[in-house]
């Protein structure tokens, strides 16, 4: 099945705080995108890639991804990552209209294995209409009031965090879309609001986010 990945890269990493929007921050020499965007071509599994980049950053980030210009489409992204992961999807539908199987992967998702890709890919060719990773949590999780005191502790046990690529039946995704009044967090919560199914597999420690100068030297440290 033809799949096409959508890459949301258009944050401006307001709590990283680098000066640059985020995709384009160097780890070890190589940008945030440029490493996302090779982990899906070395999956074997994406046909092509659309980019969502910051609407003023459109030429930095074709310049940036020139080395996969066949794989790579760049679209100026929106507000919110919802708009930019519409406006991406609106594109792929454009450039691979035989697409079946549509990913949607946070470039700051730099590190994600390309074994998570593969597994996600599958998991939707072998009929989940969306698919996302996920991790246990390892926390405890206590729910608090608005004066930050603690009501209860949650049971976790059912309890996951979620990473990227999502992957979806690509006429799914659409649907969602199409019905979406309102931004949400990820994209398997738009399919959910219109009583879809969403399946999960095994996600990966180093599909963090990369969202904090935390994080940024977590992956300086042991990723890059
Ligand atoms: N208008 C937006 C906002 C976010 N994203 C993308 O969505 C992914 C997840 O968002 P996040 O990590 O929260 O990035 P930022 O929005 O850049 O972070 P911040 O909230 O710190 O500014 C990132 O790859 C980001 O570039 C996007 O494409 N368009
Ligand atoms: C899509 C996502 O990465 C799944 O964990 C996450 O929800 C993005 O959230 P953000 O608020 O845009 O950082």
């Amino acid at each position: 099945m033809s799949v096409v990945a959508l890459v949301p890269a258009a944050g401006r990493g307001v709590r990283l705080g680098a000066g640059v929007p985020k995709a384009l921050v160097p780890v070890a020499g190589e940008s945030l995108l440029s490493r996302a965007v090779r982990g899906l071509h070395d999956s074997g599994r994406v046909r092509h890639v659309v980019v969502a980049a910051p609407a003023d950053e459109v030429p930095a980030v074709e310049a940036e991804l020139a080395s996969l210009r066949s794989f790579v489409h760049v679209v100026p992204g929106g507000a919110e990552r919802t708009d930019s992961v519409r406006l991406a999807l609106a594109e792929a539908e454009r450039v691979v209209p035989d697409a079946r199987v549509v990913l949607v992967h946070d470039a700051a998702r730099a590190f994600t294995p390309p074994s998570v890709v593969r597994d996600v890919v599958r998991a939707v060719e072998e009929g989940a209409p969306a698919v996302v990773p996920v991790l246990p949590v390892a926390d405890t999780i206590k729910q608090v009031d608005e004066a930050g005191d603690v009501e209860t502790t949650v049971d976790r046990s059912r309890l996951r965090t979620v990473q990227t690529p999502q992957g979806f039946a690509i006429d799914v995704l659409r649907q969602a879309y199409a019905a979406a009044g309102d931004i949400a967090t990820d994209d398997a919560g738009l399919v959910e609001r219109i009583g879809g199914k969403v399946s999960t597999v095994p996600g990966h420690p180093h599909a963090l986010k990369i969202t904090t100068a935390f994080d940024l030297a977590i992956a300086e440290a042991v990723l890059a």
